[in-house]
């Protein structure tokens, strides 16, 4: 294949609709643009959704979160996929606040690839997250589990274990919620109504770091909500 070919197969949108095989490069950059412009309507609009339906649910949960920190408790959060690395983003969201916030304690339980890895070969995937829980929870702590379907068997699994510990739980799902809205374990479950998996991230980490200020708001040393820090948009 020469290397012209290499690009066609690549990219064919680019010479697709062209007898020359040159690109309408105009045509092509008019597309790319359009695109992006919908897609950050999409989220801006979904974002207000999220906002209209769940805002008060959102603002009882950070104060739920609050009172569970000035307790002494501890935040774990855990995901698949995306998901994992937006459980590690929260995590140390709520541990490296910016200036003028307190630092809450919270892990990631997708972080320890040792004790990951070894739970998945000797037990079961299912199993990853419920038996860390098992093993570090205390009636005061906070599970957070984010899933863009709502219907990873390991979060169900660790949300019941969460809750018959007595922790405070967190669901953060999208699309119609699936499995998680049918679950009686999560106390605070916010769904984000979209079946695009990267919408649904997108309005997924705005719904985690409006908790954090929220939670770093209430607890006790916690800075003034209305006068946020320099670098913690609002
Ligand atoms: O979302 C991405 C990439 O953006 C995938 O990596 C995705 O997270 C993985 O397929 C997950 O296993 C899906 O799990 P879940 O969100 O349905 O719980």
């Amino acid at each position: 294949m020469t290397s012209q070919q290499d690009l066609e197969a690549l990219y064919p949108f680019l010479y697709s609709g062209s007898e020359s095989g040159a690109a309408d490069v105009d045509g092509v950059l008019a597309e790319v643009r359009q695109s992006t412009v919908d897609k950050a309507r999409e989220i801006v609009d979904l974002r207000r959704e999220v906002h209209r339906r769940d805002g008060a649910r959102i603002a009882a949960c950070g104060a739920a979160m609050a009172g569970r920190f000035a307790r002494g408790g501890r935040l774990f959060a855990f995901g698949n996929g995306g998901s994992s690395t937006d459980a590690q983003d929260l995590a140390t969201t709520f541990m490296d606040p910016p200036p003028g916030f307190p630092p809450m304690p919270a892990f990631a339980l997708t972080a320890d690839i040792a004790v990951v890895t070894a739970l998945s070969n000797d037990v079961g995937f299912d199993v990853v997250f419920s038996r860390q829980l098992a093993a570090f929870a205390r009636p005061e702590d906070i599970a957070v589990g984010l899933s863009t379907s709502g219907n990873s068997a390991n979060l169900l699994s660790a949300f019941d274990e969460a809750s018959r510990r007595g922790m405070l739980t967190v669901g953060i799902s999208g699309d119609t919620g699936g499995k998680m809205a049918e679950l009686g374990s999560i106390d605070h479950l916010f769904v984000v109504p979209s079946p695009s998996v990267h919408r649904i991230q997108e309005a997924q980490t705005t719904i985690y770091h409006v908790l954090a200020e929220l939670a770093a708001d209430g607890v006790p040393g916690g800075h003034p909500f209305d006068q946020p820090a320099p670098g913690w948009a609002t």
